[in-house]
């Protein structure tokens, strides 16, 4: 026989055990219990990878005790790609979850494609012994049964180097981020004994889109935060922290909240929610600190009216002002400034990565400027009364309309009075249509010009 004969014989062989296989299988799926038909299903993937010019690489779901990471990141990473199955699909949601993730189920293979190379996944399951001499629940002969599951790889043996090198990192880096993506945020705030509660769900629905600030300031956000989370390399390079603070100031109603979720929701980090006012003392505040989970955003909102962090030289006025620091150091923290500082910038402040700090203040000008030097506070944002470009977000947001006869009105009165986007949203919130809404909305703007006597 020729060589050409001999490998046509070779591959139609293997083409006709997988077939046999694949036969088999469906029909012990059908007919025997389970234990028995992953048994066989076991042994012939085996045989078929024996013939095969195929490498396999197997990833169980736990080495001894601990978790095997490969598998959680195959896990994830075939999520996406399970819609490609073709029988049958595993589907699972836990509280921490977004969505619905899906999964391939046993005996389903998955083709991917990675730079040219053609892959396969598959799901094995198989019943293993386990020995145990307390175990009573097989008539206490000591035996029982344990589930092993694995993903396999399956490639052209050729690509080994390619799959080890650079398709398997791939993955667990895929896995990883979309892992960020579907998970739900939390809000962690501080309890009695100066930990962070665990989080419950964060679902402010405030989000870029949304969020009524002038356009190029908003558009300016948005690029510094995507500098910031693509920054590793740059972080890692210049010797800096992979953290960046972001001072929010203006006056009461101006969105300074609303901007937070929207950073929160735009980034997918936690929030973690610190009253300076519940730390007991600069230790409790840098163990906080160094407890906060990589990818968060720490808040501490009204940071002027929170403790007492006037320029320092201030401290020491005159009498009356000492007796007014009394009565508010009562209710203040025993935080101290210097304790906040390290806590933003100390040498343990930087053990995490992708770290953002906001401050929020109605009185920026109240605040020492060690805080707010860049370093601490690398973006100073001022939100603002309401413009024109704000109340067109906000009436497209209520009413649904980008455009109306009132509009030229209002852009004017806008001009003329100090309104907060807060005190619009109030006013478009109480009618659901143009019509009946800015006509009212228009009155109420010419009150409050006459009350501010303009
Ligand atoms: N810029 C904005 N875009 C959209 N909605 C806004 C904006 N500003 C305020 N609002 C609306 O007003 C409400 C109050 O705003 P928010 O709490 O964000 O203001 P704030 O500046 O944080 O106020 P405070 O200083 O009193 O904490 C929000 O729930 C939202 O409905």
């Amino acid at each position: 026989m020729s060589n050409n004969t001999n490998s046509t014989v070779i591959v139609s062989a293997v083409a006709s055990v997988a077939a046999s296989a694949m036969l088999i299988r469906s029909v012990t799926n059908d007919l025997l219990p389970s234990e028995v038909s992953d048994y066989f299903s076991s042994k012939l993937y085996s045989l078929r990878r024996h013939l095969s010019s195929q490498f396999t690489i197997a990833i169980e779901e736990d080495q001894g005790m601990m978790w095997n990471q490969v598998y959680d990141a195959a896990e994830v990473y075939l999520s996406t790609k399970a819609s490609l199955a073709r029988h049958r699909v595993r589907a699972s949601k836990s509280e921490n979850d977004k969505s619905v993730a899906f999964g391939i189920d046993k005996d389903e293979e998955i083709f991917d494609d990675f730079e040219g190379v053609k892959v396969t996944w598959s799901f094995v399951r198989v019943f293993e012994p386990v020995t145990n001499r307390h175990d009573y629940s097989n008539g206490g002969n000591g035996s029982s049964k344990k589930v092993v599951k694995s993903y396999e790889l399956s490639f052209h043996k050729k690509h080994k180097e390619k799959i080890f090198n650079s398709y398997l990192p791939f993955v667990l880096e895929r896995a990883k981020a979309i892992k960020e993506a579907n998970m739900a945020l939390n809000l962690y705030t501080v309890d009695n004994e100066n930990e962070w509660i665990p989080g419950v769900p964060f679902s402010h629905p405030m989000s870029f889109k949304t969020l009524a600030i002038d356009a190029d300031l908003k558009k300016e956000i948005i690029e510094d935060l995507d500098k910031f989370v693509k920054g590793k390399e740059f972080y890692s390079r210049t010797g800096k922290a992979w953290k960046r603070g972001y001072l929010l100031y203006g006056p009461p109603g101006t969105g300074k909240t609303s901007l937070i979720a929207a950073m929160a929701n735009y980034l997918n980090y936690d929030i973690y929610d610190l009253d300076l006012t519940a730390v007991d003392t600069n230790r409790e505040l840098k163990n906080l600190v160094l407890n906060m989970s990589n990818r968060s955003i720490l808040v501490m909102e009204d940071i002027d009216c929170t403790i007492k962090l006037q320029n320092r030289e201030e401290e020491d006025d005159d009498d009356d002002k000492e007796k007014d620091n009394t009565e508010r150091d009562k209710k203040n923290s025993k935080v101290t400034l210097s304790g906040l500082l390290n806590a933003i910038d100390g040498l343990w402040s930087c053990c995490g990565e992708e770290r953002i700090i906001v401050f929020t203040t109605n009185h920026k000008e109240k605040l020492d400027p060690a805080l707010l030097r860049p370093g601490r506070m690398d973006m100073h944002i001022h939100l603002s009364y309401c413009t024109f470009s704000a109340f067109q977000q906000l009436a497209f947001n209520y009413l649904g309309v980008s455009d109306h006869c009132h509009f030229h009105e209002i852009e004017e009165l806008l001009g003329e009075v100090q309104v907060t986007p807060a005190e619009i949203a109030g006013e478009l919130q109480n009618k659901n249509n143009a019509e009946d809404c800015l006509p009212d909305l228009v009155n109420f703007l010419h009150n409050k010009k006459m009350v501010e006597g303009k």
